[in-house]
């Protein structure tokens, strides 16, 4: 029989942390300064996942915002000041996250984040929620050069652990985190409390679980299943 898979890699973003509210006030703050009124939060929720380059720039195309190519980078680096400033004022764990970690490490898993929010402003918000030390790396969007959906994040994410694909599974809550997984020839589970834009069933993962508590049994089943 073959080895239980005891790598877990987690998506960050509607997945571990509903972080949300706080990316709408900096998105917000950063329409302000340019003149704009402000985007509602369930608009802004479905911005978020690819990345703050394309969150902003789907943020300004939203709020009508004439914007060059070239000029992104200017209103990415607005953006990410507003919420490196203040990144955890409304963000929280999602129910039972920090437990189910804790049971996840007592049960032997090893854990790595891979999530495509830039590596200063996800290290600043796991250590501020007691989450950091639960993983043995955490790898940001910048920490590589191909993010989600490429395989390699996922892949490095995995590698700064000791892990292979051949022990992991993904845990995520869109499309960019299925993706990667199938590259790889790893199982998915997707949250469905998440931020994925497309309908849950339409993305492929091999599980969808509604509340973060019953991974450790789904990650069972899944074990059961192969
Ligand atoms: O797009 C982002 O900034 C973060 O998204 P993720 O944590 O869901 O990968
Ligand atoms: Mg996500």
């Amino acid at each position: 029989m073959s080895q239980r898979r005891d790598a877990l890699a987690f998506d960050l973003d509607g997945t571990l942390i509903d972080s949300a509210p706080d990316i709408a006030i900096a998105v917000n703050r950063l329409l302000a300064d340019l003149g704009r009124p402000e985007l509602d939060l369930p608009d802004i929720r479905r911005m978020i996942g690819d990345g703050a380059g394309t969150l902003v720039e789907r943020a300004l195309t939203a709020a009508s915002v004439p914007h060059r190519a070239e000029e992104l980078n200017g209103y990415l680096k607005r953006f990410l000041a507003h919420y490196e400033a203040e990144p955890v004022r409304l963000t929280r764990a999602y129910a039972g996250v920090p437990e189910t970690l804790a049971v996840l490490r007592a049960a032997g898993y090893r854990c790595t984040v891979c999530t495509n929010k830039p590596q200063r402003a996800t290290d600043m918000i796991l250590e501020a929620l007691g989450l950091a030390s639960y993983f043995g790396a955490i790898l940001g969007a910048d920490a590589v050069q191909n993010r989600k959906p490429h395989p390699d994040h996922l892949a490095a994410a995995l590698t700064a652990i000791g892990a292979t694909s051949g022990e992991a599974v993904m845990i995520g809550d869109s499309a960019n985190d299925v993706a990667p997984a199938r590259a790889l020839s790893m199982p998915s589970i997707v949250m469905a409390y998440g931020y994925g834009r497309a309908p849950l069933s339409e993305l492929g993962a091999d599980l969808i679980l509604e509340d973060f508590a019953g991974l450790p049994d789904a990650l069972d089943q899944l074990e059961t299943a192969r």
